[in-house]
């Protein structure tokens, strides 16, 4: 045994025990190995001799699963154990049970480790029970919750662990919270290109929200950079590590803004151990459910570019995703029960559905069908009527000609038409009238006719999602929470910042959420930053307006603020001021307001670049609406699409004469991407050549 008060001393006893483990589960894969070949080779030989009845052939088949799920289990493990190598634990408590006179040491590290398998383990996962003491206290009385109930005692000391490589590079005790030293050289360092884990300083507050299994529904205000969508993650991991039984990875749905994003934080679960997670954006999934009603639809991004570039031009975005438009939709819908409808006789070879029994059926015994849907039911119903009376089932196709028959009492059953009807009744010009193949929807359109066609024809919900995580929150319009209302009734985690709304006026979902969801909403505020430096922090904070954040006190350089004559001139300056050699940054990105601007602005940059001889070919990167990476190096692009995602350097450059509301909200979301440096460019003129994608 070891002196587990001693962290060095540990370290040197967990990694040989490591190294012993990995090697016994090495040579258990090798043996199970040769089973699994043994088992083809046997099946191989035998298999014309096996049963008649294939008893045999099926335990064979049963017993060769079992054997490779075995392996994979191992392998997995394995897989584990070999990154504990590098830093098997990171934080130690020391902790009295209540009525015991020592104290015992638990480490912590990011997954469970034992010298045997089922042993008492000598590094506990960090999303172990008792390992809430480690985030939620200091020093003195605490307790924590296990499964047969709380535990109560005595924390005697805590420490802090920096291992990189099997090696202690530093170790102290802390009497404060995680909030300290580590903590500053965590966020002190450089920015990479995948959302970084936080297990080893996961705050108080934080950690409140990733161990919170009670609310169902959870809606998380934080400010810019507080750790949003880190915690998401970290929650994923938690809750996916304490319901092992009933949640899968593939029960948990993150609706993410868009490729760029979900590539950014899609090495989060791998690295914590969990197999990763379903990521979609709702806007593709809207379009794909809108396939058949229009081949095309506009994305949101040119939905912020028109308003950036014509703010003059006429648009009812706004007013198409509020309440008032949904209610009028809803009237409209009410009136379609009668209006959509042409009743008369049915026929089909002698029997007769009348006028008077297909209302019947269809305003009383169906009522609860939605209206596009409900005609099936009495179609469906009239057909069994008939073969019960023939004693004989219909062929298929004359069973679609009846059914043909029922849709014709049907005005139209064409979406697209009928929501352009209710515009046109609604005062909205209404849509041009094409074919499918020519129809193309615009961005403020999408979601109503989305609404309409759930209302009309029912919306199937999704059961084998259990939890979903909706990041951005303050993008989703109330109509896109209704629809997802009904898409999903598990578990939610919802977050995002009312700040950074990609919109004339910042949207607090707060005010209508509870309204959706009902009273089972838990409401959690952010207000401290810790991705940016305190000068960065401030700044942005003036220019959104606001006064209540908490500011971690790292500082950097000021902020850095300047006019040039167009982007040709700010993009030369930018090339003084660059550091990406080594030892210095990892990324930096510039950030324009418009597709345009950035278009021309990589085109510029790149060239210059070049002529200095930077590697442009693997750390120079346009991202744009279709991209799907995050790359190390120079990142170009516009500020909705550097939503979420972090720099250690950040220059700005925006047209000076544009100061509309949208704007101001494009340059605090470009400020807040900044880690340690932000230079903020404004230019009169916007002029040169474009980009060659
Ligand atoms: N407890 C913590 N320990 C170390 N780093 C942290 C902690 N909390 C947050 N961070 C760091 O702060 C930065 C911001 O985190 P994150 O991107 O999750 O915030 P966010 O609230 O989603 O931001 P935004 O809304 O501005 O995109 C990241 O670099 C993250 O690693």
């Amino acid at each position: 045994m070891t002196d587990n008060k001693d962290g060095i001393q540990y370290l040197a006893y967990v990694l040989d025990k490591l190294h012993q483990r990995i090697a016994e589960i090495s040579q258990s894969i090798a043996e199970g190995q040769k089973e699994i070949d043994g088992m083809h080779e046997y099946y191989w030989e035998n298999y014309t001799e096996m049963d008649q009845y294939g008893y045999e052939n099926f335990d064979n088949q049963q017993a060769l699963f079992h054997q490779i799920s075995a392996n994979e289990q191992q392998l997995h493990l394995k897989s584990r154990f070999r990154k504990m190598l590098d830093s098997p634990f990171f934080g130690r408590v020391d902790f009295i049970f209540e009525g015991e006179d020592e104290p015992e040491s638990f480490y912590v590290g990011i997954g469970n480790f034992a010298e045997k398998a089922g042993g008492v383990p000598l590094v506990y996962d960090w999303r172990a029970p008792v390992c809430g003491l480690f985030y939620d206290y200091d020093k003195g009385p605490a307790f924590y919750e296990a499964p047969l109930g709380r535990i109560q005692g005595e924390i005697l000391s805590k420490w802090q662990y920096k291992i990189r490589r099997g090696k202690m590079v530093y170790q102290f005790e802390s009497d404060i919270k995680v909030d300290d030293e580590i903590l500053m050289a965590e966020l002190g360092s450089n920015g990479s290109v995948a959302l970084k884990n936080i297990v080893s300083t996961i705050q108080k507050e934080q950690n409140a929200i990733i161990r919170n299994t009670k609310d169902r529904i959870m809606v998380i205000q934080g400010a810019a950079g507080s750790g949003k969508t880190s915690i998401a993650l970290h929650r994923i991991a938690y809750l996916l590590y304490h319901d092992r039984q009933n949640l899968k990875s593939s029960n948990i749905l993150v609706l993410s803004p868009n490729g760029v994003f979900s590539d950014y934080i899609s090495h989060i679960l791998p690295e914590l151990g969990e197999e990763n997670i379903k990521e979609m954006s709702f806007d593709l999934f809207a379009y794909r459910q809108l396939q058949d009603t229009a081949a095309d639809c506009e994305d949101r991004y040119d939905q912020i570019e028109r308003s950036l570039n014509h703010p003059k031009a006429v648009t009812f975005y706004q007013e198409k995703q509020s309440e008032g438009f949904l209610n009028q939709l809803e009237r409209f819908i009410t009136e379609l029960e009668d209006e959509l409808m042409d009743f008369r006789d049915i026929r089909y070879k002698g029997y007769t559905k009348t006028e008077a029994e297909i209302i019947d059926l269809f305003y009383f015994k169906f009522m609860d069908i939605p209206l596009l849907a409900r005609m099936d039911a009495v179609c469906d119903y009239f057909i069994d009527e008939v073969e019960t009376l023939r004693d004989r089932d219909l062929p298929d196709e004359e069973r679609e000609l009846i059914r043909e028959d029922f849709y014709s009492l049907y005005e139209t059953r064409d979406l697209y038409v009928l929501y352009s009807r209710f515009l046109e009744s609604s005062g909205y010009p209404a849509l041009t009238r094409v074919p499918l193949e020519k129809r193309k929807l615009l961005y403020e359109d999408v979601y109503p006719v989305l609404y309409l066609k759930y209302r009309l024809w029912g919306q199937q919900e999704n059961s084998t999602i259990k939890h979903l995580v909706v990041d951005e929150m303050q993008d989703y319009s109330r109509m896109q929470y209704l629809i997802l209302k009904n898409m999903f009734s598990c578990r939610m985690t919802i977050l995002g910042d009312k700040a950074q709304t990609m919109e004339e006026k910042q949207q607090d979902v707060f005010t209508f959420l509870p309204g959706i969801f009902g009273r089972d909403i838990r409401r959690i505020q952010m207000n401290k930053s810790y991705r940016n430096t305190v000068e960065i922090a401030a700044y942005a904070n003036k220019l959104a307006g606001i006064s209540d954040m908490e500011l971690l006190q790292r500082h950097g350089k000021p902020v850095q603020e300047q006019q040039f004559e167009d982007i040709q001139a700010a993009v030369k300056e930018i090339l003084d001021y660059i550091k990406l050699g080594e030892d210095e940054f990892e990324t930096a990105a510039v950030i324009f307001r418009t597709e345009k601007e950035a278009d021309l602005g990589a085109a510029l940059l790149k060239e210059m670049l070049e002529e200095t001889g930077f590697d442009t070919k693997n750390r120079f990167n346009y991202l744009h609406r279709n991209s799907s990476r995050f790359k190390k190096g120079i990142t170009v692009t516009t500020f909705y699409l550097a939503k979420g995602l972090e720099f250690d350097q950040v220059f700005v450059i925006f047209p000076e004469k544009d100061q509309s509301a949208l704007a101001k909200q494009g340059r605090y979301i470009a400020a807040t991407r900044a880690l340690h440096e932000l230079y903020m460019y404004s230019v009169l003129t916007v002029s040169g050549k474009h980009f060659d994608f």
